[in-house]
C-alpha cells in the first residue's frame, strides 16, 4: 500500500511542479543556457576572442546583437561561450556537495553513534570556515584553477546538505519498514541505498538547487574579482569585471552579463522554492480534493437517505472511493452503505483488502494522498454531508466522530507525556485550565482501567506496554466524549490476552457512554463477541448485512459461509482449515453438480 501510494505522491507531485508556471519560466531558462553554451561554436557570430578595434563599445545592433565591448569583440558571442565554463563549474561543486553531503548525512542519520558525533563535528568545522577567504587561497595555491575552487566550494557546501540529510534520514531510520528490511538480512548498503535514499530525494533536491545559484554566485565573484580564469577568455564573471571599468562611459556594457547571471540565480532560485513548496504540498498535507470538488445538489443529496432509518446516528450512502487517474484509476470502493441505530455496533468483516479500513477514514475526511471519494453522503443526526467536503469533516472529527487505531503508538506523540497529550486533546474540544485538563486525562485513564494513572499519565508512549497505548488510545478517543466511535482492528496488534480485556473494556464503555461503534474487524470471535450487526464486504462492496446471530446460523452470502468457514474458531483440532477460495471453488461446484 505505501509503495502505490508513493508511486501516486512521486506521480502527483511532478504534476503539481509542471503546474507552477515560473518553473517552467526557470526551466526554459536554464536549458537554453546549457544549449547556448553547449552548441556555442555553431551558435555565436563571431569568435569570442576576435578583437575589432574599430567597432569598441557599440551598442546592439544587427551585426552585434549584445553590442560590443572595449576590445570591439563581440559581447553575445562572449556570453555564449561563457555558458559552458559557467554551468561545468556549477555541476562540480554540485557532484562534490551532493557525494559528501548525502554522504555524510546518511551515514550520520543511519549508524548515530560516532559516526554522528564524527559528522558534526566535520560540518561544524566546514561551516565556521569563511567561503571566499578559503576559495582565494585555493586559487592561489592552484594558479587560478576554477576547478579547484569549485571543488573546495563542494566541499564547504557539503555541510548544509549533510544537516539536511541527517535529519531526514534520522526521521525515517526508526520506521518499520526500515526495521523489517533489517530483520530480513538486508545489508545496510542495500538498505540506504533502496529504503532511506529515495524517502529523502525531496529535501536533498531543494538543497542542491540552492547551491547552484550560490555556486553561480561564487564562480562570478571569484573572476569578477579577476582570480578566476584568465583574460582574455570569455567567462561571465570576467564580462562583468570588465564592465565595471567601462561603468561611466559605457554603462551598457554591464546589462548582457548582469543580466545573464542575475537571471540564472533566480532561476535556480526559483527552481529550489517551487521543489520546497511542491514537496511540502505533496507529502505534509492531504491533497487539496476538497477544492476541486464538484458541487452537488443538496436535494439530491438529501433524497440518497430516503430509505435511511430516521433515528439511526449515521447513515452511509453510494461510497466511492478510487485510486489514480486515467488508465491508471481502480475503484476500491463500491457503492458502499449502511445505517447505524444509536448505542449499535456494528461490525465491518471481510478479508484483508476488501476496504473496511478506507470505508471509515472516508467517514473520517482521512484518506491519504491518491486516494479520493468520487462519490457518496453522510447523514449524521440529521445533517447530510458531502463525502468530497473534507472541510466539513474536519470540522465533526474529535467532535461528533472518533476513532482507534489498529496500531496502538500511532496515535501518540513520542516526544510528549501521556498526560499532557490527553490534556492537549481535552482542551481543545473543551477550553479550560490546564490543572483542570490534566485531572480529566487522569480520570479518563482511570475509566480505561489503567492503574497507577497518576504515574502513566506522566510516562513517554515508549515507556508504556502495547496493550496499555491502547488504553490510552481509547482515553485520548473518548476524551471529546464522542456519541460515534470507528474501532479499526484495535485489537490485532495486541497479544490475545490483552485483546479479550480491550475488547472488555469497549464494551463497558460503549454501554457506559451510550456510544454507536463501527468494529473493523477480520476476526469473526470479535464479531460474536462485541457486535450486534455484522457487514460483510467483498474487494470494496457490500454482500451482505444482517444481525449477528442470523449471519453466524444463516449465511445468505456463499462468500460468508465461506468466511465463516475459514474461521479458525470453529476448526475441528487436528484438521486443515479450508481457506475462502478453496470452500468458495467446492461451494461452486457442489452448486454444479446439483
Ligand atoms: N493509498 C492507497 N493507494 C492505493 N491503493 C490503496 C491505498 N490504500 C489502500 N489501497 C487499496 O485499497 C484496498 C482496500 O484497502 P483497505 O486498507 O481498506 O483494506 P482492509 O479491508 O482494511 O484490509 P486490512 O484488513 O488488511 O487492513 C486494498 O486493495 C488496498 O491495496
Amino acid at each position: 500500500m505505501s509503495s502505490a501510494s508513493d508511486a501516486l505522491s512521486a506521480r502527483s507531485f511532478v504534476s503539481r511542479l509542471l503546474g507552477r508556471p515560473m518553473v517552467w519560466v526557470a526551466l526554459a531558462w536554464l536549458l537554453a543556457i546549457v544549449l547556448l553554451g553547449a552548441f556555442s561554436d555553431q551558435i555565436a557570430p563571431f569568435d569570442p576572442l576576435d578583437q575589432d578595434l574599430l567597432a569598441v563599445k557599440q551598442w546592439p545592433s544587427a551585426e552585434h546583437w549584445l553590442g560590443t565591448d572595449d576590445l570591439g569583440r563581440d559581447v553575445f558571442s562572449r556570453v555564449v561561450h561563457g555558458a559552458l565554463p559557467t554551468f561545468a563549474g556549477v555541476l562540480q561543486a554540485l557532484c562534490v556537495a551532493a557525494v559528501l553531503g548525502v554522504g555524510m548525512g546518511l551515514s550520520a542519520g543511519y549508524f548515530s553513534g560516532r559516526i554522528d558525533a564524527l559528522v558534526s563535528q566535520v560540518t561544524d568545522l566546514f561551516q565556521a570556515l569563511p567561503l571566499i577567504v578559503i576559495a582565494l587561497a585555493v586559487l592561489t595555491v592552484f594558479n587560478r584553477s576554477m576547478l579547484a575552487a569549485m571543488v573546495t566550494f563542494g566541499v564547504l557546501g557539503s555541510a548544509g546538505v549533510a544537516r539536511v540529510v541527517r535529519s531526514a534520514t534520522l526521521s525515517v531510520r526508526h520506521e518499520l519498514f526500515i526495521e523489517a528490511a533489517r530483520i530480513s538480512g538486508l545489508s545496510d548498503l542495500a538498505i540506504i541505498l533502496r529504503h532511506v535514499l529515495p524517502r529523502i530525494m525531496g529535501p536533498v533536491i531543494v538543497q542542491l538547487s540552492l547551491i547552484s545559484a550560490v555556486a553561480v554566485i561564487v564562480q562570478t565573484g571569484v573572476s569578477f574579482l579577476g582570480l578566476g580564469v584568465p583574460p582574455p577568455a570569455p567567462t561571465w564573471g570576467g564580462g562583468i569585471f570588465e564592465a565595471a571599468a567601462s561603468l561611466n562611459d559605457f554603462p551598457w556594457l554591464l546589462v548582457p552579463s548582469g543580466a545573464v547571471v542575475a537571471l540564472t540565480i533566480l532561476s535556480f532560485g526559483l527552481l529550489g522554492d517551487a521543489l520546497r513548496d511542491t514537496t511540502v504540498e505533496t507529502w505534509a498535507r492531504p491533497t487539496h480534493r476538497s477544492a476541486t470538488r464538484r458541487q452537488v445538489d443538496p436535494t439530491a443529496l438529501a433524497s440518497m437517505f430516503a430509505d435511511a432509518p430516521s433515528d439511526a446516528v449515521l447513515s452511509l450512502r453510494g461510497l466511492h472511493i478510487v485510486a489514480g487517474e486515467g488508465a491508471h484509476r481502480r475503484t476500491l470502493v463500491q457503492g458502499m452503505g449502511f445505517d447505524l441505530m444509536p448505542g449499535e455496533t456494528l461490525g465491518l468483516v471481510g478479508e484483508s483488502g476488501s476496504g473496511k479500513t478506507l470505508t471509515i477514514l472516508a467517514l473520517m475526511g482521512l484518506l491519504s494522498p491518491g486516494l479520493r471519494v468520487v462519490e457518496g453522503a453522510l447523514r449524521l443526526y440529521g445533517q447530510v454531508i458531502d463525502l468530497q467536503d473534507e472541510d466539513t469533516l474536519r470540522a465533526l472529527r474529535g467532535k461528533r466522530l472518533s476513532m482507534i487505531f489498529q496500531e496502538p503508538m500511532a496515535a501518540l506523540d513520542p516526544c510528549f507525556t501521556i498526560g499532557h497529550q490527553l490534556s492537549e486533546v481535552i482542551r481543545r474540544h473543551d477550553p479550560m485550565s490546564r490543572a483542570r485538563a490534566r485531572a480529566r486525562a487522569i480520570e479518563l485513564l482511570q475509566q480505561v482501567k489503567i492503574p497507577n494513572p497518576e504515574d502513566v499519565a506522566r510516562r513517554y508512549p515508549h515507556q508504556i506496554s502495547g496493550g496499555m497505548a491502547q488504553r490510552v488510545g481509547i482515553a485520548r478517543a473518548l476524551a471529546p466524549n464522542p456519541k460515534l466511535l470507528f474501532a479499526d482492528e484495535p485489537t490485532t496488534a495486541l497479544d490475545v490476552t490483552v485483546q479479550a480485556d480491550i475488547l472488555e473494556l469497549l464494551r463497558s464503555l460503549q454501554q457506559s457512554h451510550g456510544m454507536a461503534v463501527v468494529f473493523v474487524t477480520h476476526d469473526w470471535g470479535v464479531v460474536a463477541d462485541i457486535c450486534d450487526r455484522a457487514m460483510v464486504l467483498f474487494r470494496g462492496k457490500v454482500l451482505e448485512t444482517a444481525g449477528v446471530l442470523d449471519i453466524f446460523d444463516h449465511p445468505r452470502h456463499p462468500y460468508t459461509a465461506a468466511l465463516l468457514k475459514a474461521n479458525p474458531h470453529n476448526a475441528p483440532p487436528g484438521q486443515v482449515l479450508p481457506t475462502v477460495s478453496e470452500t468458495l471453488a467446492r461451494m461452486t461446484q457442489e452448486e454444479a453438480i446439483a
